[in-house]
């Protein structure tokens, strides 16, 4: 676990600020950072209460030189990119972002000047400055550097071609997590390339001029530099891998400040928006963080998907990765409520906890936690062995555990061997990645071969210093540059680098022609030669060295063009030779023309006279022939390969479209099965409630109709009693009423008798029953009103289980896609 860092700079008063005679409103005391309220608002509230009082990691005064604690660019990378170039080594990933208003000096804190450079170049920097001295201890590097912006929401590639437009896609792998689509990844193996891509990069970033800011960045930025690392060192091997991203936010900014219209008020928009969204993930992380710390459970939704930035940048807020924030703040009066929500921004990105882990290699930290084992093993052996017991299974497993662990370790050198080699070959080559294409810059002398195969393109053999042996696979002597084809003898020739020259050596019998000329002594070759060995293995010979000089030379003189060209061979050479046959000259069809001859094929040559125009002319046409069937043979296997590779490209994009969709159709079963679990857990537990209500209700029914029933009886006894008693006193005598046996003594009937009693017994009975009958209807409705709750409990539970039994339907289908799903994709 580590919180985020942040870090505030505050800048000198710009140009616009000095002449609107700005009060300076940021005081800094070591980790403090004071905002002011400004003099004018303060006498308006008539005092200065209302100072905002801020603690970061690091406070940093860069507002006035002359004072003592100015922080320098220098001290700004020594407290945060070394920290930086720390983590890429120990294989952590780190991000750096910038955040501020516009004009607050986000741009200069990352990226600097060329007289005084930001943390982004200090940090390459000593990258490189490090690596060459891992490289002495054998460790192999390799370093990728990307460069995008995200402009309205859109992304472009600043590493690619400058008219590519703002049209890259995000997407998201299901283990690497959010990535862009086509981004170039630039392979740098020092410190003037990565710069290059650097410079190229910001050269291409959307900026304009605002009120606010000269060379207002009108985008995000961010950096990537991928950074390998792999070391075998004390019989152990280890690898990592860090992801180190230096982003550099477009400001947030007033309209009215800016002085947007259109297209910028457009921009605006966009920039403030993804910052509101920066912001909200910022608040959502830090109240996360928050609950944790309370150890209280917390189900927040961080919205990393609302903006394009946050959602590239998902590791690096709140994930694995050891984050700093920069908070740029202006010194100025005018800016006060810009640098407050800067600062309580700031002070919430504090909070951010994020979960920062080694990126080891999946093998090496296999080979790791079997070695941890054997060792485990091995002393638990020597226990045995103390006690004379070795156990025949610990043994096995240690016997099994070192066999494994042996196989990966091999494995894991050949690759790291490999790639050390791949890498010094590379770099002997000279080759390097450059957008598209592959950039030779080699020093060496080298032959690329122009096949007749149309699949296999161009291949390039370097020359070595002293002899390179050309031939088959059969020769008895293993041969440098192994060729197939009609005519290749297993040893065919060699060529000799001696001092600088190039000598061409066939092997006797062995067909070799430079420039359509059948040698067969040691023959000197130089810059755009054409070789042909056999009949169908052709060669343009390249000597850079040689190459350098005649371009130098053309510079002075009209010197052909076609030496320095790629497929053009050597016109003078050509020139002095010619292309008929024996055979032909001596059927006499010296003027045959050659573009009758079914094979397209050199021949060997009869010596003619230079100065014949007639001759030249002849040249100049086959020449010309053999260039065109050259370029159209070149054309053809460019086509191809380009139809090849956007095949291949277009199926891999299908490819990964359709894992992408599979995943995300099998993350919404997901969602939804976990959603119908949920609803059902609700149902089972509202059920439950249901029976739990249904059981009070049919304990409180019961207690009522208890209670009715012995206030029923109650009042019979007394209606009876009461009749009892004026029968006994002769009252019903004196109204005349008998009480007949079996005759049900009502209430009626006794408040008939009460209406002929005097007034006061007879309003005691009649609110005696009045009472005994209310509250029987009471207590009868009481019971019917239970009974309503009871039926619709019970009608409750009915619909419950209905809906339960729905959603059990509905898992099993879901279960049923999801299998399919993982089937099809283990299949694949
Ligand atoms: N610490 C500093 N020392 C000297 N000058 C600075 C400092 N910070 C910024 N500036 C100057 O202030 C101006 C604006 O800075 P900057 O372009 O870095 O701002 P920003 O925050 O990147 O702006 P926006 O968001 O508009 O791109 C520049 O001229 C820059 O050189």
């Amino acid at each position: 676990m580590s919180s985020v860092k942040v870090a505030v700079r505050v800048r000198p008063f710009n140009k616009r600020e000095i002449n609107m005679n700005a009060e300076l409103i940021v005081e800094m005391d070591d980790k403090k950072t004071r905002l002011l309220k400004p003099k004018a608002q303060s006498t308006r509230d008539g005092g200065r209460e209302g100072n905002h009082d801020f603690t970061f990691d690091y406070s940093y005064w860069s507002f006035d030189e002359a004072t003592n604690h100015f922080a320098t660019q220098e001290e700004v990378y020594n407290d945060l990119g070394t920290d930086v170039v720390n983590c890429a080594f120990e294989g952590y990933n780190a991000c750096v972002f910038a955040y501020g208003q516009t004009g607050s000096g986000k741009t200069f804190t990352m990226m600097g000047t060329p007289d005084n450079p930001g943390l982004i170049p200090r940090i390459c920097q000593e990258l490189f400055a490090r690596m060459r001295v891992g490289q002495d201890s054998g460790t192999v590097y390799k370093t990728l550097a990307s460069y995008l912006e995200i402009y309205n929401e859109r992304v472009k590639d600043l590493l690619g071609s400058p008219n590519a437009g703002h049209k890259l896609r995000v997407r998201e792998h299901f283990t690497d997590g959010p990535y862009v689509v086509d981004l170039s990844e630039r392979a740098v193996s020092n410190f003037d390339e990565i710069h290059e891509c650097i410079m190229r990069g910001n050269s291409q970033r959307t900026t304009a001029s605002t009120n606010m800011n000269d060379t207002s960045s009108r985008s995000h930025a961010i950096f990537t530099i991928t950074f390998i690392q792999a070391v075998f060192m004390n019989d152990k091997p280890s690898e990592t891998v860090s992801k180190i991203h230096l982003v550099d936010l477009a400001g947030s900014e007033r309209a009215d400040a800016t002085g947007a219209t259109d297209e910028r008020l457009k921009e605006g928009a966009h920039i403030n928006k993804s910052l509101v969204t920066l912001g909200s993930v910022i608040s959502a992380l830090a109240e996360q963080s928050d609950s944790s710390k309370k150890k209280k459970k917390s189900c927040n939704h961080i919205p990393y998907r609302n903006s394009i930035l946050t959602w590239l940048l998902r590791d690096s807020l709140g994930g694995n990765s050891k984050t700093i924030m920069i908070a740029a703040l202006s010194p100025a009066d005018c800016n006060f409520n810009e640098t407050l929500s800067t600062l309580r921004y700031a002070n919430r990105a504090k909070n951010i906890i994020n979960k920062p882990t080694i990126n080891e290699d999946a093998n090496v930290k296999l080979i790791r936690e079997l070695r941890d084992e054997i060792t485990k093993l091995k002393s638990m052996l020597d226990g045995d062995i103390a006690t004379l017991q070795p156990s025949l299974k610990v043994l096995e497993d240690l016997q099994k555990k070192e066999a494994q662990e042996k196989v990966l370790t091999e494995e894991w050198t050949e690759k790291w061997k490999e790639a050390q080699s791949i890498l010094k070959e590379q770099k002997s080559l000279g080759l390097r990645k450059s957008g598209l294409g592959v950039v030779l810059d080699s020093e060496m002398p080298h032959l690329i071969g122009i096949h007749n195969d149309v699949t296999t393109g161009v291949t390039l053999y370097s020359l070595k210093d002293g002899e390179t042996l050309i031939g088959t696979e059969h020769s008895e002597t293993p041969q440098d540059i192994e060729l197939v084809g009609d005519g290749i003898c297993p040893q065919h020739c060699r060529i000799v680098l001696e001092g600088g020259l190039v000598t061409l050596h066939p092997h006797p019998g062995a067909q070799c022609w430079l420039n359509a000329h059948l040698i067969d002594e040691p023959t000197r070759i130089s810059q755009g030669d054409i070789i042909l060995l056999g009949r169908t293995n052709i060669f343009r010979f390249n000597n850079p060295a040689e190459a350098a000089r005649l371009r130098k030379d053309l510079s002075r003189s009209q010197l052909d063009m076609s030496r320095l060209s790629l497929i053009t061979s050597s016109r003078e050479n050509l020139l002095s030779s010619s292309f008929y046959s024996e055979e032909d000259s001596m059927c006499g069809s010296t003027n045959a023309s050659p573009f009758k001859r079914p094979e397209h094929q050199y021949y060997p040559t009869k010596p003619l006279s230079r100065d014949d125009p007639e001759l030249q002319e002849e040249n100049r046409r086959i020449l010309e022939t053999i260039e065109n069937a050259l370029k159209q043979l070149n054309i053809e296997r460019v086509q191809m390969h380009d139809q090849y590779e956007s095949k291949v490209r277009k199926l891999a994009d299908e490819l990964k479209r359709l894992d992408i969709e599979q995943m995300d159709k099998l993350e919404i079963l997901h969602c939804q099965e976990k959603e119908l679990l949920a609803r059902k857990d609700m149902l089972l537990w509202e059920k439950n409630n249901e029976k739990v209500q249904i059981d009070i209700m049919c304990r409180q029914i019961s207690t009522f109709q208890t209670q009715l029933d012995s206030k029923k009886r109650h009042f019979s006894e007394y209606v009876a009693k009461e009749l009892q008693e004026l029968q006994d006193c002769g009252k019903l005598d004196e109204i005349g009423l008998t009480i007949a046996a079996g005759v049900p003594l009502s209430d009626q009937l006794l408040l008939q008798v009460a209406d002929s009693l005097d007034s006061f017994a007879s309003q005691f009975i009649k609110d005696t029953i009045k009472k005994n009958n209310d509250e029987i209807r009471k207590l009868d409705e009481k019971i019917m009103e239970k009974e309503c709750i009871l039926n619709e409990s019970t009608k409750k539970i009915a619909e419950v289980d209905e809906q339960i039994l729905q959603i059990q339907e509905q898992l099993s289908k879901l279960q049923d896609e999801q299998q399919e799903i993982e089937l099809r994709k283990k299949l694949e």
